[in-house]
């Protein structure tokens, strides 16, 4: 069993949310992570379960004109030309069972809007079991830095998904065909709640 998370950042602050996120999965199973210019065109088929996310722009994920203003704000840390939206745009529809999670980071104002909420939405149309509400942690301002507590809260729910998905997951073949119909959407009630 292994995890992909694949990240966007602009200034850093998801990047590092990313990697705690990743630091908690490790207690159930091998996390990689990568950040989405360098993130594979498919999901590799021995990926148990991956985790996407990226900053909130303009309410949902990033567009090509929302990181060149980024960019224009401040020095930049991620790639500028491919972000989770084209990098999930890209994706075929899945063939394998690798559930999936969102997250994201956004500004502490309630009106601020979820790229998570979004990426769910199109991993779930691309057929990823979801095994996780959307999960948000704030930054105090565009640039950051996150607010108190949000790495702790990040690893913790990288933690609950690891062991979620580590214990949901059949580990041989004739226990997955006996339980073919409730494998193929295992999480619908059993998602983790909104974070
Ligand atoms: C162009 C732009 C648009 C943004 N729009 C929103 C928004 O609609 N809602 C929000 O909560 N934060 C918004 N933000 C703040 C970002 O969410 C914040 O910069 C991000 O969480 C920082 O993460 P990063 O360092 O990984 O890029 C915006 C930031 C930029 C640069």
């Amino acid at each position: 069993m292994r995890a992909l998370v694949v990240y966007e950042s602009m200034y850093g602050n998801t990047e590092a949310v990313a990697r705690a996120i990743a630091e908690g999965i490790e207690g159930s199973m091998h996390a990689d992570v990568v950040e989405v210019g360098a993130a594979p065109r498919t999901v590799p088929a021995d990926v148990t379960m991956l985790v996407v996310g990226g900053p909130t722009h303009a309410f949902s994920m990033s567009w090509p004109s929302t990181r060149r203003d980024a960019a224009g704000r401040a020095p930049i840390v991620g790639s500028h030309d491919r972000g989770i939206r084209e990098w999930i745009g890209g994706l075929p529809g899945v063939t394998t069972q690798t559930a999936a999670a969102a997250f994201d980071t956004r500004s502490t104002s309630r009106l601020s809007g979820s790229a998570a909420r979004a990426a769910s939405r199109r991993l779930d149309r691309l057929g990823f079991p979801l095994v996780a509400s959307p999960a948000s942690f704030r930054v105090g301002d565009v640039t950051g830095p996150l607010a108190d507590g949000e790495l702790d809260r990040a690893y913790g729910w990288g933690k609950a998904l690891g062991a979620q998905v580590a214990e949901r997951r059949p580990t041989r073949p004739e226990v997955r065909s006996a339980h073919q119909h409730a494998y193929h959407r295992p999480y619908p009630q059993g998602r983790l709640g909104e974070a």
